[in-house]
């Protein structure tokens, strides 16, 4: 499948707006601040897909006059809802919204992407964006996108907006950059944008996400925005005011997506050279240390002594990050390769145990 590249614009792409449309007034004011701010791609939650039955669910279809009212107020700007159903896509266009995102929790089940995919087919004006499965699994988001390319979608997109995650995190929902990256790799012209809002859960973290995403040229941001944070019915603490996110907007550096001359992509292949020669060297150290795995495996076998020491181990998992970080190398980091070192080490002797 080949998903074709259908934005532009050389800016990033911002879609904002408050996480739900709660009333006519929040939603027209919220707007008016947006516009003056310089924002035109507006979005909201008309229904809202929540964890527990008795949290705020949405508005539902009497948001749809409010964004009638905007719209006719300020006819240069565009619509993006979440649609979880084909009846609610049928909703979205009878009103004439302009985007349709599939949300995270849609994602993830297959039945609901393809009734959704289904009831969108020949709609070929509006941008469709698919957000990540809320588990880390690539295979679903491609899945997804390969629904809508096959209903015939030509402005199709993603959005990461993190995984869930019970381990203990700063995050709201952990970003696992190397998803989104490797989505990158199998589609690189699909249009990727970024979330920082459900990324981070809190104001604080913003910032941080959205550099990250634009130095990992994603092509936008997908950020909440409310009148009254503070006071807004859903996702409280990781929305901003208008005015406060085009500040922090102004703030990101925005990198260049090609080389700007001959000189920078010289000098960059030099050092590419470079690193393929140390990564050269690399693999044959690590090859050198799994010959000699294989060795003290074939050793141990003769003596029928168990593969898994756990002194040793014990040893080598405390005293290489204390090695690492003499040579200012990240410890959590060395600890990590170790660890996948050593499940390589138990897999080749357990194949030579195995053996005959
Ligand atoms: O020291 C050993 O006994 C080994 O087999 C080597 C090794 C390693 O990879 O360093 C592998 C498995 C053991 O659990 C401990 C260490």
């Amino acid at each position: 499948m080949k998903i074709k590249n259908w934005y532009s614009d050389k800016k990033p792409w911002i879609i904002t707006g408050p996480c739900s449309a709660e009333t006519e007034d929040q939603l027209l004011d919220t707007v008016t601040q947006l516009v003056d701010n310089g924002f035109d791609t507006i979005r909201a939650g008309v229904w809202k897909p929540r964890t527990r039955p008795n949290s705020f669910e949405g508005v539902g279809e009497i948001a749809f006059p409010w964004i009638k009212k905007a719209k006719e107020k300020f006819p240069h700007i565009q619509f993006a809802i979440e649609v979880a159903s084909a009846e609610h896509v049928e909703l979205a266009l009878k009103n004439d919204i302009d985007i349709l995102w599939v949300g995270a929790r849609t994602t993830v089940n297959p039945f609901n992407v393809q009734e959704i995919a289904d009831a969108v087919r020949g709609v070929e004006d509006k941008p469709i964006l698919i957000k990540n499965p809320i588990n880390p699994d690539l295979a679903l988001w491609m899945g997804a996108l390969e629904r809508f390319d096959a209903v015939g979608i030509k402005k199709l997109g993603a959005i990461h907006r993190g995984f869930s995650t019970y381990q203990e995190s700063i995050y709201r929902n952990i970003p696992l950059w190397q998803i989104p990256i490797e989505l990158k790799s199998n589609f690189p012209d699909l249009l990727l944008i970024n979330d920082p809002s459900h990324i981070a859960g809190k104001r604080e973290l913003l910032f941080e996400i959205a550099q990250k995403a634009m130095d990992l040229q994603y092509d936008g941001l997908i950020i909440e925005s409310h009148r009254s944070p503070n006071e807004a019915w859903s996702d409280a603490a990781q929305q901003l005011t208008p005015k406060a996110l085009k500040e922090m907007l102004d703030s990101i550096k925005i990198r260049e997506k090609s080389f700007p001359n001959k000189d920078f992509k010289n000098e960059l292949e030099g050092i590419r050279d470079q690193i393929d020669e140390t990564d050269k060297e690399l693999l044959e150290v690590l090859s050198r240390r799994l010959e000699l795995v294989k060795k003290i495996g074939q050793y141990k076998k003769e003596k029928n002594v168990a593969i898994f020491q756990l002194d040793r181990w014990n040893k080598i998992i405390e005293n290489r990050p204390v090695w690492a970080k003499k040579l200012h190398l990240d410890a959590d980091f060395i600890k990590s390769i170790y660890q996948d070192i050593h499940d390589e080490s138990i897999r080749i002797q357990t194949e030579i145990y195995n053996e005959e």
